[in-house]
Parts: structure tokens; sequence; C-alpha cells
């Protein structure tokens, strides 16, 4: 009763945005789709509120066929769009309402779901949706897209260009909804916000590289994977990456993360040949890979 897609495909003449995409989630899942702007996200949401039809394959959602019975879809589901659907023109309270009118309910009859979120922009009801900052619109979005209880809610990039506070926020919100028995389908280009789903895709080029719960995925990283420093970031990354034995060298925060090709790898021969480069100050040390890692290692074969 959750989502699940089978063999679907579609393209924009000769860009193929979704090529052979299948997979399911559970009923009250927090499912997240991680990947880079273009990879399809933004396609397969649409198909799967009945927005676009594919040109290939199955897919139903709660239980419906997104083809065959797209009315009971619409009623049941809760769509955010990437970029925010309200009405710039009408107040927080009317862009609520107009959501409730159409789905044929009231603010008051599905209070309880949206009260959590609702009371933090309640005091700026009057207020414009163009008006509100980036965190408030997003709350009042997520209310809208709630105000019909719907049993599957679809995000699309829901904290693209919000603070990280509000960031934080969202996602305690996201893990409250579930809690209602709301499955959930929520994409982000933001790899640090996968470790919160219980499980993601990692998407790239309209096609799935990995399914699987976040720490599964991070424990698949096939190498040993190093943080390296040293005084200069730019000539340090430029000498990895002409470093015969690398395998990849990956700007990260302060560091640069080295996976090197050599199954006998000693640091200490990377140190020799990163002096030799006029470098100082070299740092080498084991860390752990990330999803971000994974992702990267993923997408390069
Ligand atoms: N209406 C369209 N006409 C032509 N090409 C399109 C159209 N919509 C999307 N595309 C292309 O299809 C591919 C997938 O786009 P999609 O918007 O689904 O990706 P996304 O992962 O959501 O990325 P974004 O965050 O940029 O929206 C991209 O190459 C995009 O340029």
């Amino acid at each position: 009763m959750g989502i699940s897609v089978k063999n679907i495909s579609k393209s924009y003449g000769k860009v193929k945005a979704l090529e052979d995409i299948s997979f399911t989630i559970n009923h009250g899942e927090l499912f997240g789709l991680i990947g880079p702007d273009g990879a399809g996200k933004t396609t397969l949401f649409r198909i799967l509120t009945t927005l676009l039809i594919a040109d290939e394959g199955e897919a139903s959602v709660a239980g419906y066929d997104v083809f065959k019975e797209y009315k009971s879809i619409r009623n049941h589901v809760g769509y955010m769009p990437g970029r925010f659907s309200l009405y710039q023109d009408l107040s927080v309270e009317e862009n609520l309402n107009f959501f409730a009118t159409i789905f044929g309910t009231t603010i008051e009859e599905n209070y309880d779901l949206i009260k959590d979120i609702y009371v933090q922009i309640e005091p700026f009801k009057d207020r414009r949706a163009g008006k509100l900052s980036g965190g408030m619109k997003q709350k009042l979005a997520l209310s809208c897209a709630l105000i019909h209880k719907p049993k599957v809610l679809f995000l699309d990039e829901p904290t693209t260009g919000v603070d990280p506070v509000s960031r934080k926020e969202f996602w305690d919100m996201l893990k409250r909804l579930q809690q209602k028995n709301i499955t959930i389908l929520v994409s982000t280009p933001y790899m640090d916000e996968a470790a919160l789903c219980d499980r993601i895709a990692l998407m790239q080029d309209g096609k799935i590289l990995e399914i699987d719960v976040p720490g599964a995925i991070v424990e698949q990283y096939p190498k040993a994977i190093y943080n390296v420093g040293a005084n200069n970031m730019y000539g340090l990354i430029e000498s990895l990456n002409a470093y015969e034995h690398r395998h990849s060298v990956f700007p990260f925060g302060e560091f640069v993360h080295y996976t090197d090709n050599r199954p006998d790898f000693d640091p200490a021969s990377l140190r020799r040949y990163l002096e030799r480069q006029h470098l100082s100050e070299i740092h080498i040390e084991k860390t752990q890979p990330t999803i971000e890692d994974t992702f990267m290692e993923l997408a390069r074969q």
C-alpha cells in the first residue's frame, strides 16, 4: 500500500529522464531519492502524482494505479513541488483555505495533522505568502500538502534554499508525520539528509544506482579512504589528480577524500610524493566513507 514502480521510462525528445526505474516503498516508510540536478527526481514525482504519463512501465501509489485510477490518487496524496506551489498574493490563511476547499475539507477538520507545523506560521496568517521567509513558505507549503490528510506525501527538494536550522526542523516534522501513518517520498540533493531516511535510492541520469538503508550503502564502499590536507588546497588537489596511483580525489570540507588504486597502499609513499610537489603541513589519516563518497564511487562506474 506504499508505492510500487515497475520498469518506468520517460523521455523528453532525445533526453532520457528516466530509464527503466523499479522500486517499492513500504507503507509508512520515509524514503529518500538522492541525486543531483537533472537526475530525474522531479519527473518521477510528476509521474507518481499523475501529472505526467510515463512512456513505459507501471506504478501504483497507496494501492491505486497511476494511470487508471488517477482521480483516487489525487485525493489520497499530498504533493509539495520543488518550486513553491503557493499563491503569492494570497495570505497564509487564504492559501490554506484554498487547498482545503479544493479537497472538500476545512482547516478545522484536519487541524490536528497540521497543528505542529501551522502554529509556527499562524502568527503571520494575514501575511501574503510572497512576503514569507523561505522556511515559513516551506511550512505553509507542507501544511497545504497535508490539509486533506493524504496517505502518501511527496516532497520534491523541500529543503533546497532553506537555512540549516529550518532544514533540521523540517526533518523533525517529517519524522513526526511518519508516526501518523503517512508514507513519505522525499527528494534532496543534500547527501547529509540521506542519513535521516529509512531507505534511500541514489539516482543519476535517470537511473537508480543503489537502493538500501543509509548505513548499508556506506558499508559497501569498496576502498580505504583517507583525509588528506596540506598548506595549499588547490596545489594539493592538482597534485593528487596527477598522482599515477590515485583512484579518486574528492574535495571534502577542509580535506580531500583520497583513495589509492594499490592494494598495499602505504600513506608514507603518498606523503613523500606530496613533499616532492613542494607541499607542506601534510596530513594523511584514514577516515570513514560518507554517502557522498559512495555516490561518487557508484556514479563513476
Ligand atoms: N519538460 C521538459 N522538456 C525537456 N527536458 C526536460 C523537461 N523536464 C525535464 N527535462 C530533462 O530531463 C532530465 C531530468 O529532469 P528532472 O527535472 O526530472 O530532474 P531532477 O532530478 O528533478 O532535477 P532538478 O532538481 O533540476 O529538477 C534533465 O536532463 C532535464 O533537463
